[in-house]
C-alpha cells in the first residue's frame, strides 16, 4: 500500500528532512515519489533533492490532486497561511498529517474542509535514521484506513505509538523535545571528559556508547531505570558520589522542570495559535 503513494511535506526545515531521510532510508516508499515544498527557499528544495533523489516543488506548481498524504512541517505561527493556501486545494478525503508543537486536530479541522482527514503527529529529530518516538493522534473524520496508512508511513521513522490528543503536549515534552535534553547531557559530559583529559571525538563516542547501552537495558530487560541505577550504585562508591552531586545541584527537579516547561509551552502555543483566530475571525 505504502510504495504506492505520493507524500508531499508543506515546509521543508529540519524536522521535514528528519523524516525525509528517515523514509527515504527505510526504502518502503520510493523516493521519488516523496515531494518537498516550502515557502520561498528554492535552494533548500535543490539541497534536498540532491540528496535524498526527492522532488522539490514550488507550492505554485504542486499538483495537489496528484498527493495521497500531505506533511505540514512549518512553525505554528505559519501554520494559518499555510492552511489558506492549502483548502482551496485539496479535496476532502486528502490526508493531512501535522507534526506541529501545539496545534490541535481541531484546529486543523476548523480551518480545512468540514470533515477533512486530519492526524496529529509528534516525531522526533531521531527519525533521521529511524528511530523516532512518534505519537498520532487522528482527527475525527479519519478512517481507519488513513489511521493504519498514518501507522504504516510513520512506522518508517521509528516507533509509533497512537495516543490520546489530550496527552500529546506531555509526549512533546517527552519526545518530542526529549532529543534536546540528552544532547545538552552530552554537552555538559563531553566539556567534562575533555577537560579531564580525552580528547573530544572519544569522550563523545564513551558518551553515546554509555547512553545507547543503558536506552537498550531498558528496552532489552524487563526491569525499571530505578533497579537498574541501583545496580550502578556501589555503597560510598563513584556513582553515589555523581548522584549525590546531581541530587545537592538540583538535577532531578532539573530534568523534570525541562519536561514539565516543554509540555506548558506546547499547551500555551496551542492557547495562543486559538486566541489569534479569533481575534482575525472578530475583526
Ligand atoms: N525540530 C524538531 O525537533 C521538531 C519540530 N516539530 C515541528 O516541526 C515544525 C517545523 O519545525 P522545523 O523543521 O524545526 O522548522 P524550520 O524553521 O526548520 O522549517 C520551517 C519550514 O516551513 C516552511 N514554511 C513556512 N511557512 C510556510 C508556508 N506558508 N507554506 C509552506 N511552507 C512554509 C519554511 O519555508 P521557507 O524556508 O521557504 O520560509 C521552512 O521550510 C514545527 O511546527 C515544530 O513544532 C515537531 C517535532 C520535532
Ligand atoms: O522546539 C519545538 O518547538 C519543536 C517541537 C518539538 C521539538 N521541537
Amino acid at each position: 500500500m505504502l510504495h504506492e503513494k505520493t507524500v508531499a511535506f508543506i515546509g521543508a526545515g529540519s524536522m521535514a528532512e528528519a523524516m525525509i531521510s528517515g523514509l527515504v532510508n527505510s526504502n518502503k516508499i520510493p523516493a521519488h515519489q516523496i515531494i518537498a515544498t516550502n515557502r520561498s527557499n528554492g535552494e533548500r528544495l535543490a539541497v534536498l533533492e540532491a540528496k535524498y533523489g526527492i522532488k522539490g516543488i514550488k507550492l505554485d506548481q504542486l499538483q495537489f490532486d496528484q498527493i495521497d498524504v500531505f506533511i505540514l512541517a512549518m512553525k505554528p505561527k505559519d501554520v494559518e497561511k499555510a492552511l489558506n493556501n492549502l483548502i482551496g486545494q485539496i479535496e476532502v478525503n486528502q490526508l493531512v498529517l501535522s507534526v506541529l508543537a501545539g496545534i490541535t486536530t481541531t484546529y486543523l479541522e476548523q480551518n480545512l474542509h468540514n470533515g477533512q482527514q486530519v492526524v496529529r503527529v509528534m516525531p522526533n529529530t531521531s527519525s533521521t535514521i529511524g528511530e523516532s518516538a512518534t505519537a498520532i493522534s487522528p482527527g475525527h473524520a479519519t478512517s481507519n484506513e488513513n489511521i493504519i496508512l498514518t501507522q504504516e508511513l510513520l512506522g518508517c521513522i521509528g516507533e509509533v505509538y497512537t495516543i490520546k490528543e489530550k496527552d500529546m503536549d506531555i509526549f512533546t515534552g517527552l519526545a518530542g523535545s526529549g532529543p534536546a535534553y540528552f544532547y545538552y547531557l552530552m554537552e555538559h559530559m563531553e566539556k567534562q571528559g575533555s577537560e579531564a583529559g580525552f580528547d573530544v571525538e572519544t569522550t563523545r563516542q564513551i558518551i553515546a556508547q554509555t547512553i545507547v547501552g543503558a536506552a537498550k537495558m531498558i528496552q532489552e530487560q524487563d526491569v525499571t531505570p530505578t533497579v537498574l541505577r541501583e545496580k550502578v550504585t556501589s555503597p560510598n562508591g563513584t556513582t553515589a558520589a555523581g548522584l549525590k552531586a546531581l541530587d545537592d545541584n538540583g538535577g532531578g527537579l532539573a530534568i523534570s522542570k525541562a519536561v514539565e516547561h516543554a509540555a506548558i509551552r506546547s499547551k500555551e502555543i496551542s492557547e495562543q495559535i486559538q486566541e489569534s483566530l479569533l481575534v482575525s475571525a472578530n475583526k
